[in-house]
């Protein structure tokens, strides 16, 4: 049986959801630092794209020709105005749907995540504001044929959101009420959707985005560090002892208020329990109990 070669390997793909002013930004760049992703937020590139108006014209896939002489050279110049003029209308577009508050098609989303992606060494991304809505979602896995490990879920009260976006002032030409209105609206009606399908997979990972940054954060870490395994064929008390320097007191006392557990499964695995078969696990210091189950 063949194995995978290194190209054929998918990247880790994280979807960072949430309504606008939420805070996906802001803990992206924290994951980042902690957890070394790459951070790409779709509403980012395409206000890049904006910018670089006909420059980025390669993005979305025109062929350049060749040139042998100077009636092509003239060809190719008329075709370059073409292609501004072309390109100046995709970044005008893309413009006014921002301005608006509306979901850009799909195409032109997908082909600028790809082009990052592509460009990046790294293999594990946060794809942040995206997919904002079924479409975007089935477009990119058809076309991309990634399936998110997760989607990181940034649950926020609107009227929080909107106080945070009306101090962001970053000069973003959709910051203003009218049209944080109007994403909001879109965020309900098609960007909710998108969460619900992933958390019929079981694919959701919610996190209280309404408290302060660095509690988002202590919430967001624990949902992204690895989970740590433990050599389980070893004799118990040894397995206990490194059970017990995994779990850090704030740990041990969060999971003793919320009663959950953590334990080793049969594979090694630290799991937490929320409810467990075992009596004996009810007291996380008889944890080890659970190597039984
Ligand atoms: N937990 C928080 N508490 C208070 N303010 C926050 C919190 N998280 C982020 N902010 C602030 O709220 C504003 C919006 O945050 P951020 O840009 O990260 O949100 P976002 O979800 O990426 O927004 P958008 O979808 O509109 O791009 C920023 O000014 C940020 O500093
Ligand atoms: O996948 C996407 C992402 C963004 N947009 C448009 O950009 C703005 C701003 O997005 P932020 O995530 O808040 O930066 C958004 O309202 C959409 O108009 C998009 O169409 N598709």
């Amino acid at each position: 049986m063949g194995t995978v070669s290194d190209a054929e390997k998918k990247p880790t793909v994280i979807f960072v959801l949430g309504g606008p002013g939420s805070g996906k930004g802001t803990q992206c760049a924290s994951i980042v630092e902690n957890f070394g992703h790459t951070h790409l937020s779709a509403g980012d590139l395409l206000r890049a794209e904006i910018k670089s108006g006909s420059e980025n014209g390669m993005t979305l896939n025109l062929h350049l020709i060749e040139i042998y002489d100077e009636q092509q050279v003239m060809v190719y110049t008329k075709f370059r105005q073409i292609r501004k003029l072309f390109f100046d209308e995709i970044g005008t577009m893309i413009q006014n749907m921002i301005k608006e508050g509306k979901i850009v098609p799909s195409e032109v989303t997908i082909k600028l995540l790809q082009k990052a992606m592509h460009e990046s060494e790294n293999d594990k991304f946060l794809i942040d504001g995206f997919p904002r809505n079924e479409e975007n979602r089935a477009a990119f896995e058809a076309v991309t044929k990634i399936e998110p490990a997760f989607v990181l879920f940034f649950d926020c009260p609107e009227e929080e959101m909107e106080r945070r976006i009306l101090s962001r002032n970053e000069g973003r030409v959709d910051d203003n009420i009218e049209t944080i209105r109007k994403r909001f609206k879109v965020f309900q009606e098609s960007s909710l959707p998108v969460v619900e399908y992933y958390d019929s997979k079981g694919k959701v990972r919610k996190v209280d985005a309404a408290k302060p940054v660095e509690e988002v954060f202590e919430a967001v870490k624990a949902i992204i560090t690895p989970k740590e395994k433990v050599d389980a064929a070893k004799p118990v008390e040894e397995v206990f002892e490194v059970v017990k320097s995994i779990i850090t007191p704030k740990e041990e006392k969060d999971s003793s208020k919320r009663s959950v557990h953590l334990c080793v499964t049969k594979h090694g695995t630290l799991k937490e329990h929320l409810l467990c078969k075992f009596e004996a696990c009810k007291d996380s210091l008889n944890a080890t109990q659970c190597l039984l189950s």
